[in-house]
């Protein structure tokens, strides 16, 4: 099946269910706040509930791969399924596995998590730019084939990231201006929003960049890191329609309930709302 490109079908996502990721982060603590064992059999009820209450409805799923890949290859089949459910309840499930790498292995990594029929397919998958911009080519070209989007780390959520991504590269600019950059260019033309994404944390202070890259921004942060929705205006500016912001554990804290869980994703959609229409 031919999907129509990942930043038509995010567009269309956000503007209809609101401007929400949640992440599906199954952290040791929330099994066992949940009344979980921290094995397998947990991992497979904690993502389950995620997607029973959450997947008809929100824009997008995040499940963070490191949580999965911790119990090794029978946790990669959760993940599996997780996200084959997710999709098929009407999420856009962006893979949060940052990969980056360089030529053969970058293309077999975008095939694991790009590729029509793998096992693992995702509407779009973190990656990181910093084995040059220029080393995600195959995976910018397999999603551009197959309507997949890519989120490109930019200016991450975590204070440890400035050293890397505010140094000043050859050409005066920082090197996260200079991802963006390549990133708008992947996005020329594109309407109503390019497929390849920034990851801009919402934690930051001020962006410092252009943020004008004509795609989405992937703002975690929001909730346990410590931003809300009244920060973003702040960092993104003109750009706040195209934000996605990601909330993980402030959402997932209040299950193991559907009803609790879809009530939190209610309020930061309503909040994040309240912010991007004024
Ligand atoms: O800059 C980044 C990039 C990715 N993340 C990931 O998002 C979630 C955040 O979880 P919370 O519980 O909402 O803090 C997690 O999977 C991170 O690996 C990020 O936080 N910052």
């Amino acid at each position: 099946m031919t999907l129509a490109p990942f930043g038509t079908r995010l567009r269309h996502a956000m503007d209809t269910r609101g401007q929400l990721c949640v992440g599906i982060d199954p952290h040791a603590s929330l099994l066992t706040a949940w009344g979980l064992g921290d094995d397998l059999a947990g991992l497979e009820t904690f993502s389950r509930t995620v997607v029973e209450a959450l997947a008809d409805r929100v824009a997008v799923l995040k499940p963070q791969a490191a949580f999965f890949e911790r119990f090794g290859s029978r946790g990669v089949a959760v993940l599996e399924r997780c996200t084959a459910e997710a999709r098929a309840a009407g999420a856009l499930v962006v893979m949060d596995a940052k990969r980056g790498d360089i030529g053969s292995t970058m293309a077999a990594y975008a095939e694991a998590f790009l590729a029509e029929g793998s096992p693992l397919f995702s509407d779009a998958l973190t990656v990181s730019p910093y084995l040059g911009f220029g080393s995600l080519q195959p995976a910018v070209d397999l999603a551009r084939a197959n309507g997949c989007g890519l989120f490109a780390l930019a200016l991450t959520s975590n204070p440890e990231g400035h050293e890397v991504q505010r140094a000043t590269g050859a050409d005066g600019q920082s090197v996260a201006q200079g991802v963006l950059r390549r990133l708008a260019a992947e996005n020329a033309g594109a309407e109503p929003l390019g497929s390849f994404g920034a990851v801009v944390g919402a934690t930051l202070t001020e962006a410092g960049a252009d943020l004008a890259i004509n795609g989405p921004l992937l703002a975690p942060g929001v909730g346990a890191q410590g931003a809300t929705a009244a920060d973003l205006p702040r960092v993104f500016g003109d750009s706040v329609r195209n934000v996605l912001p990601s909330v993980s554990r402030d959402v997932l804290k209040h299950g193991p309930s559907v009803a609790a869980l879809r009530e939190a994703a209610q309020r930061f959609v309503e909040d994040v709302s309240t912010v991007t229409k004024l």
